[in-house]
């Protein structure tokens, strides 16, 4: 018999990527997909009726509140996502023995460093949603052993979801000037290579339990890569990009999250 993976929040960007590539059982992984329709992470009682007479050897937890401006403005629902309902799946993985690997953000860190960060740096969180996020981690590290939190950042999906890869392509389609920050340093990531970690993660039974970093190599600010995109798409000329200091936004972010990859 196959391995056996639950992939909750799975119509995400990164629950689709995952779909789109592995759920042809190729390797001998055996998925089952569910969205927050089918599946809400929060509801305690939902969740333990959901796991009732089914077995996984591991839980993916894709699902999670990702708006990071909107998490400033009302943290309630973060925290219900990202941090209580975290801790409903370790308490089920810990009580069904199944292995959870969870995705956590380089908004853990402060972006005061000066370097990459390393899993022995300690998360400062300068947002609801970053603060959010350290909660579920905590709550995963106090309840079961047998995890992986895969700290990843600046996430993005050329098919799927809202991220910034795809808002800049949009706006380019209906505005002639574009204004981006290159006030932060990071990462950006594809769904695609992320996937890929995650599923050798299983798939080579990987016991090195605990936090790991991953993103893709390249680090840029949110300027360089808006003109990477407008390049790989052809239309660097159809639209003027402008350098900003500031963007006026609700929550802050880290200046610098470089993640140092640890695996
Ligand atoms: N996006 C990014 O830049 C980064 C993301 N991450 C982390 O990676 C993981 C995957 O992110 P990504 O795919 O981008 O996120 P998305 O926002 O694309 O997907 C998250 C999914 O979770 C679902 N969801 C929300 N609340 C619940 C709930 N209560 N129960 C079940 N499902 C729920 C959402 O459903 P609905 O849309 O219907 O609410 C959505 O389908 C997350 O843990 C995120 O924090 C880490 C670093 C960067
Ligand atoms: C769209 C846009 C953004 N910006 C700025 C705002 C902000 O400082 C920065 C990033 O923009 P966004 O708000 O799209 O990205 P943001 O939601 O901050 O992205 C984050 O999402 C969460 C879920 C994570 O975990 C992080 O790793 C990170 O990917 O770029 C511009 O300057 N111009 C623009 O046109």
């Amino acid at each position: 018999m196959g391995v056996k993976v639950l992939v909750t929040g799975a119509n995400g960007q990164l629950g689709k990527t995952i779909k789109e590539l592995y759920s042809d059982n190729e390797k001998g992984l055996d998925f089952v997909f569910v969205s927050k329709t089918e599946l809400d992470i929060t509801k305690a009682k939902e969740l333990s009726s959901f796991f009732n007479n089914k077995n996984f050897d591991y839980c993916l937890n894709c699902a999670a509140y990702t708006n990071v401006e909107q998490a400033e403005k009302i943290s309630k629902i973060a925290y219900e996502v990202n941090a209580e309902g975290v801790k409903n799946m370790a308490e089920i993985c810990k009580k069904k023995d199944i292995i959870l690997i969870h995705i956590s953000t380089d908004y853990v860190f402060d972006g005061e460093k000066a370097g990459p960060y390393t899993i022995q740096d300690t998360p400062n969180p300068i947002n609801e949603y970053g603060k959010s996020k350290l909660q579920g981690e905590k709550y995963i590290n106090n309840i079961l052993k047998k995890h992986f939190i895969i700290r990843t950042s600046w996430l993005y999906s050329k098919k799927y979801g809202h991220n910034f890869y795809r808002i800049i392509l949009n706006k380019a389609k209906t505005e002639r000037e574009l204004f981006v920050t290159d006030e932060q340093v990071g990462c950006p990531t594809e769904t695609i290579t992320l996937s890929k970690f995650i599923v050798d993660i299983i798939d080579s039974k990987n016991s090195n339990f605990g936090t790991h970093h991953f993103s893709d190599d390249e680090s840029m600010t949110w300027y360089s890569f808006a003109e990477q995109i407008l390049r790989e798409n052809n239309i660097s000329d159809k639209v003027n990009l402008v350098r900003i200091k500031n963007c006026r936004t609700f929550a802050a972010r880290p200046k610098n999250s470089v993640l140092a990859k640890s695996i």
